[in-house]
C-alpha cells in the first residue's frame, strides 16, 4: 500500500508540474485503491471489498462484467444520473479487480500516457499483419 500512495504522489507532482491542474479526480481514485487495499483483510460480514475477495477472482471479474453491462444498458436507456451511478459501480468494481490481480492503478495510467498522442487508427494500422 505504501508503494501505491508514493506511485500516486509522483504522479500528482508530475501532474501539477507538467499541467498544473487539479488532480481531485486522481486524488479520489488513490484514496480509492488505498481504501479497497486496506479493506481485503476486513471481515466479510462487514465489508463488501471483503466479501467479494473471499469469493476469489472469478466471482469479482463476474460483478465487473454485470457492472459493464448495466452501464452499457444505462447509456442507451436511462438518463445522466443513472448512467453516472452505473459508472461509479463499474469503476469501483474495476478498481477491485486490479487490486485482486496486485496491479495498480498506476500502472493503467502510466500505459494511458504511453498512448497519449497515437492515434487509435494508426496504431491499428501499424499491427503485424498474421
Ligand atoms: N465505492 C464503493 C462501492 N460502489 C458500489 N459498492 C457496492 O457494490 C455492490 C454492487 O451492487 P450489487 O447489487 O451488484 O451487489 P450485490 O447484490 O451485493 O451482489 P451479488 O451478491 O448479487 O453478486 C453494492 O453492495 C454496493 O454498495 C461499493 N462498495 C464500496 N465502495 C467503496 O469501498 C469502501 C469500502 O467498502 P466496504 O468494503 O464495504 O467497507 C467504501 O467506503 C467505498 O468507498
Amino acid at each position: 500500500m505504501i508503494r501505491l500512495l508514493s506511485d500516486f504522489a509522483a504522479l500528482d507532482r508530475y501532474a501539477h508540474a507538467t499541467h498544473g491542474q487539479d488532480m481531485s479526480s486522481l486524488d479520489t481514485l488513490a484514496r480509492l485503491e488505498a481504501t479497497i487495499a486496506t479493506r481485503r483483510a476486513a471481515d466479510p460480514e462487514s465489508s463488501y471489498v471483503a466479501k467479494l475477495h473471499a469469493k476469489g477472482l472469478g466471482k469479482i471479474a463476474q460483478k465487473l462484467g454485470e457492472e459493464a453491462t448495466e452501464t452499457v444498458i444505462a447509456a442507451l436507456t436511462e438518463d445522466d444520473k443513472a448512467l453516472t451511478g452505473e459508472v461509479a459501480d463499474l469503476i469501483f468494481h474495476l478498481m477491485v479487480l486490479l487490486g485482486a490481480r496486485d496491479v495498480p492503478f498506476a500502472a493503467v495510467l502510466a500505459e494511458l500516457d504511453r498512448r497519449e498522442g497515437v492515434s487509435g487508427i494508426a496504431e491499428k494500422a501499424a499491427r503485424p499483419k498474421d
